[in-house]
């Protein structure tokens, strides 16, 4: 019995990731909430004949903690969405808040679940979730992931566009490191398990742009209506699928997500001597399992111009983190 909820449910992101939960057979409730048409979201995907028990719920006669009640994992795509021109961190000041009262809700109602974490900016929300989960006393730092998966997904399309061959993509695995915004994202393409053929230069540094930005490309496609929601969605309910095979038992499941690096002290030691900088929160591999992060691994072997990149990517990200952190601890009046 495994019950998954979705907080944010009735937006872009939320209602194709509840779908694809709802299509899930290790998902056996599922709950909905948003401040908006949950009963009508979840009425239709209650029609859908498989096992997924759905509820939906609004704030009124406390909708969140009853959505929350018995939780095992908590997927949270609840915000605002980009317009061309922002950028992620525009994003924080409506954000913050909502993912803060989300998060208190959790920290309330299910302070033992899986808590999965969309909303953007997410180098900065995932830091939001640990400092209110911390003031609660109830904070796992195995349990708490930033959801960067759409980053590899992007990169395993772009690599498979590459090699003029979309019917390798599945199965093209290229790390993510980093974070998720631009610059922080860094793709690590010399670990791709398709290496790439011969191109130039340019190209290359091409291919590691769209990576980075692959978000813009997006938003400015949809002109003013949101940012990317199914290949979110799609993202989202993958690696949420991953936890979910990971609590039923079974091994060895590794993906690149953006946590805390005290959740496997040993291994977040040996990546922050690999990036060079003490950071608390950092995109990496890690391997999950029952209980959350059972080791945080290695980013492995890069080259030169990858650790470039990863030096690129710290100043920023660090500045993320903290803004993050004082949101709670250190609230502007
Ligand atoms: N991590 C990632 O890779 C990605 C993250 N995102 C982010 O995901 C977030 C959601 O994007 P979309 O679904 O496109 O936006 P959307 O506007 O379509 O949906 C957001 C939903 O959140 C709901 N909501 C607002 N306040 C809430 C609250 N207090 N409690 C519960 N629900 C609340 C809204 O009613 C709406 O239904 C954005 O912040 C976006 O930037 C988007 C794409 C990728
Ligand atoms: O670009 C955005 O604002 C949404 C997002 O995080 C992505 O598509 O990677």
């Amino acid at each position: 019995m495994t019950k998954a909820v979705v907080l944010g449910a009735a937006g872009g992101i939320g209602q194709p990731l509840a779908l694809l939960l709802k299509g899930n057979p290790l998902v056996s409730d599922l709950g909905l909430f948003d401040i908006v048409n949950t009963p009508g979201v979840a009425a239709d995907l209650s029609h859908i004949a498989t096992p997924a028990k759905v509820e939906g719920y609004l704030p009124p006669d406390d909708g969140l903690k009853k959505a929350l009640a018995g939780a095992d994992i908590v997927v949270i795509p609840a915000g605002v969405p980009r317009k061309p021109g922002m950028t992620r961190d525009d994003l924080f000041k409506i954000n913050a808040g909502i993912v803060r009262d989300l998060a208190t809700g959790i920290a309330t109602t299910c302070p033992k679940a899986f808590i999965l974490v969309i909303s953007n900016p997410v180098n900065s929300t995932v830091p939001i979730v640990a400092e209110v989960l911390k003031s609660h006393g109830v904070f796992d730092p195995k349990k708490l992931f930033g959801v960067t998966t759409l980053d590899v997904v992007r990169a395993s399309t772009f690599v498979s566009e590459i090699h003029k061959d979309l019917s390798i993509a599945p199965a093209v695995v290229v790390p993510v490191i980093g974070g998720h915004s631009g610059i922080t994202i860094v793709p690590l393409l010399s670990q791709s398990s398709h290496p790439l053929p011969k191109i130039t230069a340019e190209e290359h540094a091409a291919l590691i742009k769209r990576i980075q930005f692959g978000g813009d490309e997006v938003v400015k496609a949809k002109d003013g209506a949101g940012s990317a929601t199914l290949s979110m969605a799609y993202a989202g309910a993958e690696f949420a699928a991953k936890i979910l095979r990971a609590v039923n038992g079974e091994k060895g499941i590794v993906a690149p997500t953006y946590i805390n690096l005290i959740a496997d002290k040993a291994g977040g030691d040996v990546v922050k001597k690999e990036i060079g900088q003490e950071l608390e929160y950092f995109s990496a591999p890690v391997e999950l399992g029952p209980e959350g992060i059972v080791k945080i691994k290695s980013i492995g072997k890069v080259t030169e111009a990858e650790q470039e990149l990863i030096k690129a990517a710290l100043p920023e990200l660090a500045v993320n983190i903290e803004t993050g952190i004082n949101f709670i601890k250190a609230p502007k009046l």
